[in-house]
């Protein structure tokens, strides 16, 4: 028996709330061994392990989410921002996981099909692990729209490559339409954050998730490309009056499996370049280092107030 979470675990408060798996296979099934995370319910004690995760922290690369636990274990007073922290999928070279505390931080890869692997996963194991009341929150990087470089854009909704606010997926031979709607309230409280803060600029905008870096985002420097300047520009001013603020390549599928499975979740990511005036990613390796950090501290400094609050 998976070991699922129910209103008696819950003590009959449901005001606290829980991991939805919406799978009825899965209670049939003797051991869930989640592949990909090297993690399984017959080798592993998840709820041990697990069970006091309150927020997930994702992105992309493996290093970032590393130096992202560092940072949080200082912000926390959890640990050292310089000690070592065990990568808990090691046994595995797909994701990344780490933990400090109530905080996980997990790597995604690159893309739709990867970051949703990994969300199957992780939304199954906050499930056997019995957790409740987490939040999810997304710190990444993107392409602006119209924005100085190194502005940070908390997601209002991912919207596909038509603008359209839907994650679009082929189930049985057949296309599934998902709504990406994501949480205002998180939203707004993260920009409020990010205002006490004041150390960046922050704004709410649309995200634009696109299944290529290239061709799927207009740019002008893939190997292949068979449109011009002008029609480049036409889609993204178009994008632009469509509320679309930033581009990326995971949203679409993290809001959907957020909305799914009842976690609270945000997408915050920084810009690296304004696409109206170019596509190659040209600020110095330092400049970008220092523009990928502020999601993190933007999110470091949400979770502490939060946890500060209880
Ligand atoms: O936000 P991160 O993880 O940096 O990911 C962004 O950067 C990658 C492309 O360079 C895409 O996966 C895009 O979504
Ligand atoms: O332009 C960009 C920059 C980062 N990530 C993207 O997907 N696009």
């Amino acid at each position: 028996m998976t070991p699922g979470f129910n209103d008696e675990q819950r003590g009959g408060d449901k005001s606290l709330n829980p991991i939805y798996i919406k799978n009825p296979h899965l209670d049939l099934m003797k051991e869930d061994i989640l592949y990909h995370f090297n993690l399984g319910t017959a080798t592993h004690d998840l709820p041990a392990m697990f069970g006091d995760v309150k927020f997930v922290c994702v992105g992309g690369s493996p290093s970032r989410m590393k130096s992202f636990i560092q940072f949080i274990a200082g912000e926390l007073n959890l640990g050292n921002p310089t000690d070592e922290y065990p990568n808990i999928c090691a046994g595995t070279d797909r994701f990344s996981m780490f933990k400090v505390g109530p905080v996980l931080s997990i790597s995604h890869g690159m893309g739709v099909p990867s970051i949703s692997i990994m969300l199957h996963e992780l939304i199954k194991l906050l499930h056997h692990a019995r957790c409740i009341d987490v939040t999810v929150l997304r710190i990444g990087t993107s392409g602006g729209i119209g924005l100085k470089p190194g502005t940070v854009v908390i997601t209002r909704q991912s919207v596909d490559a038509s603008f359209v606010p839907q994650l679009e997926q082929i189930i049985l031979g057949k296309k599934v339409l998902r709504s990406t709607e994501l949480d205002d309230t998180l939203a707004e409280e993260l920009l409020q954050c990010s205002k006490q803060l004041n150390d960046f600029e922050t704004v709410i905008g649309n995200t634009m998730c696109t299944l290529d870096f290239y061709e799927g985002q207009a740019r002008l420097d893939g190997a292949f490309c068979s449109y011009t300047e002008a029609d480049k520009q036409g889609y993204l001013t178009e994008a632009y009056q469509a509320g679309v603020r930033n581009i990326e390549m995971e949203s679409t599928a993290f809001a959907a499996m957020c909305k799914l499975s009842g976690l609270q979740g945000a997408i915050v990511c920084v810009t690296l370049l304004d696409r109206l005036e170019g596509d190659q990613l040209t600020s110095s390796h330092d400049q970008l280092h220092d523009y990928q950090l502020r999601p993190q501290i933007l999110v470091g400094t949400y979770i502490k107030k939060k946890l500060n609050a209880v």
